[in-house]
């Protein structure tokens, strides 16, 4: 129907020119407000003292924050300008007569003059309505209290560039014309907001509560990462006062990826929120003394690996990667730390001048009990303080005393001999000495307690670690049971191998960090108390529990899909492990998403057919949004050179379709490589072979190996095979699902014959040939 056709088409027109107005004065006034501020600045910089809390002084401070506040709503309201709102929802309160019509937008705007809402955030209570109500009853959650009533519509809006373009009423049976909508579009450079579109499945998880660990087992495509930034934006707007962006952080598996989600949080008002990898957080906190290996080496080598040869040296890789990232490694850990404690004590007593002023019982006591809250480097610093206020008061009496000896001696002395030279020559040595000693007492005093503490047996924290890992002895010592045979001596060796070299790799960013916590403490209190983190299921339990015990909050957003855990040799293999061993069983929330929005039916169905080969029951197909595509096109080949001239004709015919990004994915960097020589040889079309390092994600074409693709998505996908087999085991296959479902509109698979066996018996309605 067209727009104009709508019943209430005019009045929303209105109401639209009405809002764009408003919001253009309201720019116009906070631009001068802001030029008012600024000068007011200027005039109390002029009679500025900052040793007192003048008038001028407050007057600065206080409108330099009315400018950070008029830029934030002034970049707000710039934003939204020609789109200032997607939806409106008719709710009449059950109290009341009248009805609120409510417009919901990605920023509020209230008119000044009465109060009223012209925008409401999406982030408010009331516009939970617009995601999970239906139409009839409904109720939403403000101020604590319940507020029932009915909803009477739910509209959506298509604006663009300030024009009415579409209005869309939803009541019980419509499906969700935006969302189609919104799915079929092509894929942006970038991931982008999804207020207007936001599921109820979704919404639930935004808006879970943030006290409690949520974890979100989500299909590939479901949302995950997009969502993610949503929860922050939301938590951001819902506890203003509690929580600074600054207090959020985000870590993701690499800088592309995070260049990839870069523009969410900005497109959704909210900036200053620390986004980082895992590897440059830990690095962050303990120093970049070694070089850090290539994190996905470990993965090249099991995906190269030759099986039959290498199969033990292989196996033993996993093993080491599984266990230093296992709750039993952190237990290791903690034997080799309580040593550090027994060995971090005084030899002697605390004592100036042989007499005691602290046994050295009692100084055991002190570290173990009463300071054993601290990092064991850092119970020193508390020692010191008592040593120095027991210090200060014996040595008024150990001087007193000192003084007194002698003076008694020398009394004594004088008593007994009439005065003569020899009373002389038996006084003044004595006096000599007392003044001497005195004087040494002094000295002593000053440098007591630091000499005392540099007695105590202190190492770095690579010496520890060194030692530690690379000492067999210590390793079954503390290991105990916990080892396989040759355990012990596989990681001594690894790490030798590498620290030899200066060298660590990703999985000893855990121990490391989690030893300079127990045993040094940081400079720095930690200021992050809430963490998000997608592609979760590539981390191990005791990263997880690392990152909870040194930021100590349990405010954690976990998100990931264990269908795609490539890394699953040092990652996690369910979820009840995390829930159980990270956060003792504490109450979690956990959702599921099985709904799947990026992907064609066509494509899904193909991809699902794969994973389907893990027979893992953990593993729950994704259901696809019902949008249909092409049916993904599989052909095998027997020539490299006829594959290769295919995926050049295939690239040609892509182009000369609409879509604005596209992939070959390769099961390696080596490969995809190979395929870029082809293509730059025979054809002009501009390729590049995406690298992890990047940190400048565009769109285009993109030569992409499998593991990189992860957490991205392309219009249309190309998955090319030329050396590398897929295999029918655990790893090739969800390499395969995770390259399959990369593709919003269409993928195809080319391969050399017997490449891929896993599609031998793929079912023929899946796909064309
Ligand atoms: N409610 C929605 N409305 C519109 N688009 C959506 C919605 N939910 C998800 N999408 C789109 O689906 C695609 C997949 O989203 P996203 O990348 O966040 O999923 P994911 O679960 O992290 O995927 P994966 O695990 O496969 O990397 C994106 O293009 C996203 O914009």
């Amino acid at each position: 129907m067209p727009v104009k056709n709508h019943r209430d088409y005019n009045k929303e027109v209105e109401r639209l020119a009405y809002t764009k107005e408003y919001i253009k004065e309201t720019l116009n006034a906070t631009a001068e407000y802001r030029d008012l501020y600024k000068d007011n600045i200027k005039d109390a910089m002029v009679n500025l003292d900052y040793l007192d809390s003048s008038q001028s002084y407050i007057s600065v401070l206080i409108n330099t924050k009315f400018i950070e506040m008029a830029d934030r709503n002034f970049d707000n309201l710039k934003r939204i300008k020609d789109k200032p709102y997607f939806a409106r929802i008719d709710f009449k309160p059950n109290e009341r007569v009248e009805v609120d019509k409510v417009y919901i937008g990605k920023t509020s705007l209230m008119r000044a003059e009465d109060e009223v809402p012209l925008i409401v955030d999406w982030r408010s209570p009331i516009a939970n309505i617009y995601y999970e109500g239906r139409i009839g009853e409904t109720s939403y959650v403000a101020e604590g209290g319940i507020q029932e009533g009915e909803l009477l519509l739910k509209r959506q809006f298509t604006i663009e560039d300030g024009e009415l373009k579409n209005i869309m009423d939803i009541d019980i049976m419509t499906t969700d014309t935006f969302l189609q909508a919104s799915l079929e579009a092509n894929a942006e450079e970038r991931l982008k907001d999804i207020a207007s579109t936001i599921q109820a499945e979704q919404n639930r998880v935004i808006r879970a509560d943030m006290s409690l660990p949520l974890i979100v087992q989500g299909v590939a495509g479901s949302g995950k990462t997009t969502i993610a930034l949503h929860r922050i934006a939301y938590f951001i707007y819902t506890y203003e006062k509690t929580f600074d962006p600054e207090n959020f952080m985000i870590i993701a598996p690499n800088k592309l990826f995070l260049n990839y989600i870069s523009e969410v949080l900005p497109e959704l008002g909210v900036g200053n929120v620390k986004q980082t990898t895992f590897i440059d957080f830990m690095e962050a906190l303990v120093g970049k003394k070694y070089k850090m290996l290539d994190a996905n080496e470990k993965l090249m080598a099991l995906i190269h690996g030759e099986k039959a040869s290498e199969g033990n040296k292989l196996e033993w890789l996993k093993w080491a990667a599984a266990f230093k990232g296992s709750m039993e490694f952190k237990e290791l850990l903690d034997h080799y730390i309580r040593d550090v404690e027994k060995e971090y004590m005084p030899k002697e007593d605390f004592a100036l001048h042989g007499h005691v002023i602290i046994p050295k019982e009692a100084i055991y006591h002190m570290l173990l009990q009463e300071f054993n809250y601290l990092p064991i480097y850092k119970r020193t610093d508390e020692l010191k303080k008592t040593l120095r206020t027991q210090l200060k008061d014996f040595k008024e009496k150990i001087l007193k005393e000192t003084e007194e000896d002698y003076d008694n001696e020398i009394e004594n002395i004088r008593c007994r001999m009439e005065p003569s030279e020899e009373r002389r020559q038996k006084v003044l040595p004595l006096i000599e000495k007392r003044d001497a000693e005195l004087q040494a007492i002094k000295k002593d005093v000053k440098t007591l307690v630091n000499n005392y503490i540099k007695g105590f047996p202190k190492k770095d924290l690579f010496e520890h670690y060194e030692r530690l890992m690379t000492d067999v002895t210590l390793i079954e010592k503390y290991g105990q049971t916990m080892l396989p045979a040759g355990g012990a001596q596989y990681l001594c060796q690894q790490s030798k191998a590498l620290l030899d070299k200066n060298k660590i790799e990703l999985e000893d960013c855990a121990p490391l960090v989690y030893l300079k916590y127990r045993i040094f403490g940081f400079k720095e209190k930690l200021e992050i108390n809430s963490v998000v983190i997608d592609e979760a299921q590539d981390f191990s339990l005791f990263q997880f529990y690392v990152l909870k015990e040194i930021l100590n909050t349990n405010m954690f957003t976990l998100l990931g899909d264990i269908s795609q855990g490539i890394h699953s040799y040092r990652g996690i293999q369910n979820w009840e492990d995390v829930i159980e061993k990270v956060f003792n069983e504490r109450k979690c929330n956990y959702i599921t998403l099985v709904q799947s929005y990026r992907t064609t039916i066509e494509v899904m169905n193909l991809a699902n057919s794969v994973i389907a080969k893990l027979m893992n029951p953990g593993v729950v197909l994704a259901k696809p949004v019902i949008r249909h595509g092409e049916k993904p096109e599989i052909r095998a080949f027997t020539e490299k050179e006829a594959l290769l001239k295919n995926v050049q004709e295939k690239l040609q015919e892509l182009k000369g379709a609409d879509y604005k990004s596209m992939a070959i994915i390769g099961k390696t960097k080596k490969e995809c490589q190979e395929i870029k020589m082809y293509l730059d040889k025979h054809q002009k079309i501009h390729t590049r072979v995406l690298d992890e390092k990047e940190e400048n994600y565009d769109a285009g074409i993109m030569l992409v190996p499998v593991h990189l693709a992860k957490g991205l998505e392309f219009d249309a996908v190309l998955i090319a095979n030329i050396e590398e087999c897929y295999q029918e085991e655990e790893l090739d296959i969800k390499l395969l699902y995770v390259a399959m479902t990369r593709a919003l509109h269409k993928l195809d698979v080319f391969f050399m014959k017997g490449k891929i066996p896993v599609l031998d018996d793929t079912p023929h309605e899946l796909y064309i040939k």
